[in-house]
């Protein structure tokens, strides 16, 4: 696979980082570009092909990554148009807010489109990514549900749903990260340092996740395996719902998604 990724920012950089270290393409296949030309070098360091000029990133791709903010889609989208080959290239969007309907309006009716909403894990291989179809085939979807795959996990969900998934799955792991700090914060005010307190509060994190994941139960089922009677878990559990934890993570993620669902209009 040739790739593009237009816009070496932060997900283009876990984008690239990812494909390489999951074996789905070598630098050498990939093209970065951005404006400020600088930033692109360490890149090149690394054996990336990188350039300024989009065009001809896409001259060479099968598949073109759109990795730019929501406010600079338009002028990339009309500056690629004119070079995009439907018939040979897929243009796989991770962009917010910007539905398939109006990349198309800039790329042609017979662009095949995939909508994808991956977190930063893609560099190591342990992203969520939400995909969504459109004028794409069947093939193209197993492809790029594949290419995701090789990054963490995949799953298909309908388009309406991407501004929900930007939420939950690309903020989300901002979301826990901050969970994560708060709780190594914590973790010091008990006695720890602060380095030993986030390496035994992200362990703990990612066991709890594994517990989900691996058996496939539902939070409140291994939580009640954890809150002994009259104990101590069940005391910092309830502390912290009277503070409004849950509350706290649901309000977040609704306005995330709110403002996720018009980033590209503003
Ligand atoms: N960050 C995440 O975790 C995440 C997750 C899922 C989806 N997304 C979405 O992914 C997109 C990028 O987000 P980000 O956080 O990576 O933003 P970012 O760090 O600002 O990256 C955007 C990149 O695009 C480059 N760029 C801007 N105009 C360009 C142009 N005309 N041609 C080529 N490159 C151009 C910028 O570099 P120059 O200024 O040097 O051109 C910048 O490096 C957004 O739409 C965001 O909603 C992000
Ligand atoms: N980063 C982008 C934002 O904060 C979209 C998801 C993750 O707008």
């Amino acid at each position: 696979m040739k790739a593009a990724i237009i816009g070496a920012g932060n997900i283009g950089r876990a984008l690239a980082q990812g494909l390489v270290e999951s074996g789905a393409a070598v630098p050498a296949a990939i093209t970065v570009t951005r404006r400020n030309s600088a930033a692109l070098a360490e890149f090149a360091a690394e054996g990336f092909i990188t350039g300024t000029d989009n065009r001809e990133a896409v001259r060479n791709a099968d598949v073109i990554f759109l990795c730019i903010l929501p406010q600079q889609l338009n002028a990339v989208l009309d500056e690629i148009a004119p070079m995009l080959q439907a018939q040979r290239q897929l243009v796989v969007s991770v962009v917010t807010g910007a539905h398939s309907s109006d990349l198309r309006r800039h790329l042609g009716d017979e662009a095949r489109i995939i909508r994808a909403m991956p977190n930063t894990a893609l560099r190591v291989k342990a992203s969520m990514t939400c995909l969504a179809a459109s004028g794409a085939t069947d093939e193209d979807l197993r492809f790029v549900q594949h290419l995701f795959g090789t990054m963490g996990s995949s799953i298909v969900i309908n388009e309406e749903l991407m501004s929900a998934a930007t939420a939950l799955c690309a903020c989300g792991i901002a979301f826990f990260l901050r969970s994560i700090r708060a709780a190594a914060q914590g973790g010091v005010e008990i006695g720890f340092h602060a380095h030993d307190a986030i390496t035994i509060a992200a362990q703990t994190a990612l066991g709890a996740a594994q517990l989900l994941l691996q058996n496939g139960t539902h939070p409140e089922e291994e939580i009640d395996k954890v809150t002994s009677p009259k104990g101590c878990t069940i005391a910092g559990l309830n502390e912290m719902e009277h503070q409004g934890l849950s509350s706290a993570l649901i309000k977040g993620i609704k306005l995330s998604a709110s403002i996720a669902g018009e980033l590209y209009k503003k």
